[in-house]
Parts: structure tokens; sequence; C-alpha cells
């Protein structure tokens, strides 16, 4: 039995997300959460032949309460997506509160459900999660995880276009290391799974890792004012949250790249600090995922000289975004 939430389901990501893990078959119960128009998508999505019972819940009556009671998986896509002109960190002033709160819900009703964290900005998400499950005594490192699988979908894309071959993109792997947003995503496209062809020489490697790292901006300027990634983002979404559901439920070997904790207690956290030469807390990195969440985080491995640039480039942003997630909770009364 697996019990997943969405919060934040009715908008352009929740919808279509909450609809593919409805269709997940691992899924045994599906919770909507929203301010808006929740028992809409779940009366919609309840008329689908697949296994998971769908309930929508709105604020009023404990609707956070009565939706995370029981939760295993909790998706978190609640919060407002960035206009043309606007950077992630943007988006902090808003979304930052709305994290906050419904951290706050989790850690009180869902205390052991795995997080995922899809709002932006998440280099600042995922340490208000965390910040808020200290206070309330309840964090548990191996547990709380920002989504960066769509950095991963990208670069598998773009690898497969380069390639001549858009079969090959769901088999293509590419660590995506680092954080989510501009210098902080780190493409290690010298470990694509598929190697990339001789023709694609520094420059048009540059490029490609420019691509991977600004992928969000060519959607937001195609979207022209009407949001962000929501359909992809909703796929990576489900794909993440499958992955998390598959360890959950005993499969072993599943290594995703993902934002977490680099506590002492996950093995491998402070070796990959050591190898940063940085007492980062937060950093993405491939992550082998068991039944009780981070089962170890991975080495980076062998990087080239320009991906080692990349990583030194991404950190000052990374601890910059960390430390204003931590300090948004540590002045916060909750
Ligand atoms: N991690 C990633 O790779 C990634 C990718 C794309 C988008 N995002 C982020 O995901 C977020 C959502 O994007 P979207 O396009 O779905 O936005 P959206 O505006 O379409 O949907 C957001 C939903 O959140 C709901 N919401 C707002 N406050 C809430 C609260 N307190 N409780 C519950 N629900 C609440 C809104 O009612 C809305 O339905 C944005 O912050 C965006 O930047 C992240
Ligand atoms: O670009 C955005 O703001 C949304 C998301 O983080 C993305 O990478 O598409």
């Amino acid at each position: 039995m697996v019990k997943a939430v969405v919060l934040g389901a009715a908008g352009g990501i929740g919808q279509p997300l909450a609809l593919l893990l409805k269709a997940n078959p691992l899924v045994t119960e599906l919770g909507l959460y929203d301010i808006v128009n929740t028992p809409g998508v779940a009366a919609d999505l309840s008329h689908i032949s697949t296994p998971a019972k769908v309930v929508g819940h709105l604020p009023p009556d404990d609707g956070l309460a009565k939706v995370l009671t029981g939760a295993d998986v909790v998706v978190i896509p609640a919060g407002v997506p960035r206009k043309p002109g606007m950077t992630r960190d943007d988006l902090f002033k808003i979304n930052a509160g709305i994290i906050r709160d419904l951290a706050t819900g989790v850690a009180k009703y869902a205390p052991n459900a795995f997080v995922l964290v899809i709002s932006n900005p998440v280099n600042s998400t995922v340490p208000i999660v965390t910040e808020v499950f200290k206070q309330h005594g309840v964090f548990n490192p191996k547990r709380i995880f920002g989504v960066t699988t769509l950095d991963v979908v990208r670069a598998s894309t773009f690898v497969a276009e380069i390639v001549g071959d858009l079969s090959k993109a769901p088999s293509i792997k590419v660590p995506v290391v680092g954080g989510h947003s501009g210098v902080t995503i780190v493409p290690l496209l010298s470990q694509s799974s598929t190697p990339l062809p001789s023709s694609v020489d520094q420059g048009a490697l540059e490029k490609l890792t420019y691509r991977i790292q600004y992928g969000g901006d060519e959607v937001v300027k195609a979207k022209d004012g009407a949001g962000s990634a929501t359909l992809s983002m909703a796929y990576a979404g489900a794909d993440f949250a499958n992955s998390v559901i598959k360890a959950l439920k005993g499969e072993s070997g599943i290594v995703v790249p993902t934002f977490v904790h680099l506590t002492a207690d996950a093995a491998g956290g402070e070796a990959l600090k050591k190898e940063l030469g940085k007492e980062l807390d937060f950093f993405s990195a491939p992550v082998e995922l068991g039944p009780d969440g981070v089962k170890s985080i991975k080495s980076l491995g062998k990087l080239t000289d320009y991906e080692k640039k990349l990583v030194e480039a991404a950190i000052p942003e990374l601890e910059t975004n960390i430390e204003k997630g931590i300090t948004f909770i540590a002045g916060s009364k909750l």
C-alpha cells in the first residue's frame, strides 16, 4: 500500500503530476491538496481505471491534516512560477512562506513521509523544509529530497538530439549535480552513458552545458508570461516519485541525482563534502535510494577540468541560496 500526496495539486504541474501518479500501479491512494479546485481534479481523476483511490482536500475542515495523514510520499509543487525576466530566487518572497506552512503540516501529520520538493527556488526551499522539520524535532535527512530530475531529463533529451536519435533519449543517463538554478546546475557530460560524438568540440560542449543550465528559461520565454515548465516537470516529478516508491517497496540499486542534506548520518555525505572542499549542507549528487530513503550519497566520479570549474562556480551561489532558506526559518516563529 502506498499513499502519495500532492500539495499544490490543482496547478500547472500539480494536475499532470497527479494524473501520472494515478496511472502508477504502485500507488494505492492519492491525496490531492491545494487552496483551490482539488475536489474537481480529484473527481475527474477518480474515474480512471487504475488502483489508486483519489481524495481531494481544501484548507477548510483540516484539509491539510486529512490529506497528509497516512502519507508515504508527499510531492510539493505548490507556489508561484517564473515570468520572463525573473530568476528562481525572485520567487523566494512568495514561495518561502508557502513551503514553510506546508512543511509545518507535513512535520505534524506525516513526519515519516518522504518529502519531494519541486517548488522553486529548490536550493532554498529544501533547506526551509529541513529547518521546519528540525524545529518540530522530526528531521530525518534521509527523507527530504529536492527534485532536480528535470535537469537530468533535459540532459538526456538534448544529448539524444545531438546524437541524432531521439529514440535513445529514455536510455541516455547523464548525471546532473549541484543544485537547481543557472550556474548551480552542473551536467557531467563526460559521464554520459552514450558518449557525445567526436564532432562536439569544447565550444559545442559549452553550448550544450549552457542549454541544460538554462533550459528552464527557454520554456519561460516560450510561454511568454503564462508560467514555466509544467508538463516536462510533471513527467520528471512522477519519474522521481516512482524511483522513491520502488525503493520504498524494496527494489535495490536505484541511483538518481537529487538535492539532499549532506549529513554525517547518510553514508557518503561527509566524503562528498571533502571532495567538494567545502562544508556545504546540501548538494545534488547521485544518491542510492533504499526503503528508508537515502541509502548512500555517491562521489561525483572523475571530472574533467571543465567540469571541475563548473562545480567551483556553482558553490558560492549554492551557499548563498542555502543560507537564505535556513535564515528564513531561523527568523520565523513556527
Ligand atoms: N524543481 C523543478 O525542476 C521545477 C520545475 C518547474 C517548476 N517548478 C516550480 O514549481 C512551482 C509550481 O509551478 P506551477 O507551474 O505548477 O505553478 P502554478 O501556479 O500553475 O501552480 C501552483 C499551485 O500551487 C497552489 N498553491 C499556492 N499556495 C498554496 C498553498 N499554500 N497550499 C497549497 N497549494 C498552494 C496554487 O493554488 C496552484 O494551484 C513553482 O515554484 C515553479 O517554479 C520547479
Ligand atoms: O525555470 C523555471 O523557473 C522552472 C523550473 O525550475 C525549470 O527548470 O524549468
